[in-house]
């Protein structure tokens, strides 16, 4: 019922702090296993989320267990700054192996997308000597100062660099994207290190580039000696149903910055870049725990389970079922203007309902609410806060895909049809 949710929340807003939070409505967590959550109250969800795009191989995979209970059983240490430790060793070699030629040189391990794309950015400026970065508007790199500074998400204005130069993210046509990158360019000849791309901008609103855009980004990173850079911290490692989501372009980044689900819900990230790039120099870019054994084992743990459960092709065959059932939805229901992506990485744009005045912001803000009254998790990005993400495990099965979409189904129709919600939702700012 929802006041054991309630109690739940109550205990939390009397202990925990808010400066974290990004909630939709009032879920509170007691177990979970596979695509499915248990909130207090007992009931199942099915999680179309997995935090964000962490929980990689869901939840409680035995894969990761028994990987991290080994790694805890005989502790290598906890930290790879002054002592080096074998599951740290092996993943950099599996990442290197994994790597695009031109990235393949050395790994450097972290916590968190924030704290790798900070890191790739400070030491590309630090390596070149070019201060400038170039990304997207709508983009977003991370949580720290350090790479909010080079994000373009509107939820990270106040930090921005005056080192950055944002450019539009391309819709229907490149061409005007195109002309404003050369401009500036042209401007500030070696100027630019990097130029940090996702090969789907995720929380901007899951944008799909149009075809050849990333290649002839490519030619000019490649033409005035700037570092291609994909954070590939949401939508990599599989989401797309290929093993790197630049792989879905004819591109091959310089620098690749893996997060998310690649610890599979332990805290792990990795930038994996040239040699010359990458041993720039020591003790540059170190937090106490990093390359700490027992995360690098889940990360080892993630990228053996991909291969072994096969689940590049689980991405793709039921990313692909999805897309259809959120197209066949999006045909009986017209708050849907859009459903894009590839793969697991999956976006539903919602439209303002005319009718009753509701924005779209406000429309989506209460679906994504009913939805977790009727057992579906499911938040929203966007630059207007309008798209609905799936980025469910990418161990998702048929039946809960259908099961999902089934419940998101009802939410919109409650909601188009005035049944739901007693105004609850405001409660929750989300972004
Ligand atoms: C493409 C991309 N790059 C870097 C990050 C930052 O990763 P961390 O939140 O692990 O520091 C993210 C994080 N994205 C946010 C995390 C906070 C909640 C909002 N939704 C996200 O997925 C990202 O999507």
């Amino acid at each position: 019922s929802a006041t054991a949710n309630v109690a739940l929340y109550q205990r939390e807003a009397h202990s925990v702090s808010k400066l974290a939070h990004l909630r939709f409505f009032p879920l509170a967590v007691t177990g979970g296993k596979g695509a499915t959550l248990r909130a207090d109250d007992g009931r199942i969800l099915i999680d179309f989320s997995a935090s964000w795009g962490a929980a990689s191989l869901g939840h409680s995979h035995p894969a990761i267990r028994s990987a991290v209970d080994a790694a805890l059983a005989d502790q290598a240490g906890a930290s790879y700054l002054s002592s080096a430790n074998l599951p740290a060793i092996e993943l950099a070699e599996m990442l290197l192996a994994l790597a695009p030629a031109r990235a393949a040189g050395r790994v450097w391990l972290g916590h968190s997308g924030s704290d790798a794309n900070e890191t790739a950015s400070r030491v590309i400026r630090a390596a070149t000597g070019r201060p400038g970065i170039l990304a997207f508007e709508g983009a977003y790199h991370g949580g720290t100062s350090g790479s909010m500074a080079f994000s373009g998400h509107p939820s990270q204005q106040e930090v921005r660099s005056p080192h950055l130069t944002l450019v539009p993210y391309p819709t229907a046509s490149a061409d005007s994207t195109l002309e404003v990158i050369d401009d500036a360019i042209k401007r500030k000849p070696g100027y630019f290190g990097a130029f940090f791309i996702e090969p789907i901008q995720s929380d901007g609103g899951v944008l799909v580039p149009p075809p050849g855009f990333f290649e002839a980004v490519q030619r000019r990173c490649r033409d005035n000696g700037i570092l291609l850079v994909s954070d590939e911290v949401k939508v990599g490692l599989g989401r797309t149903g290929v093993l790197h989501a630049f792989q879905n372009f004819d591109i091959e980044p310089d620098v690749l910055v893996l997060g998310k689900g690649l610890g599979g819900g332990l805290p792990i990230s990795a930038v994996i870049g040239p040699e010359w790039l990458m041993n720039h120099c020591a003790a540059f870019s170190f937090q106490t725990l990093h390359g700490n054994p027992v995360c690098a084992a889940a990360a080892g743990a993630v990228v053996r389970t991909i291969e072994t459960e096969k689940l590049l092709h689980n991405a793709s065959k039921v990313g692909g079922y999805l897309h259809r059932l959120l197209v066949d939805l999006a045909a009986r229901q017209s708050a849907i203007a859009d459903v894009r992506g590839i793969g697991l990485a999956i976006g539903i744009e919602l439209t303002h309902r005319a009718s009753d005045g509701l924005s779209a912001r406000e429309l989506t803000a209460r679906v994504v609410y009913r939805a977790y009254q009727l057992g579906l998790v499911v938040y929203y990005v966007g630059i207007s806060s309008n798209v609905v993400e799936l980025t469910p495990p990418l161990t998702l099965s048929y039946e809960d895909a259908a099961r999902g979409v089934s419940i998101l189904e009802r939410a919109i129709s409650d909601v188009v049809g005035g049944v739901a919600d007693e105004g609850e939702h405001g409660n929750f700012t989300g972004w």
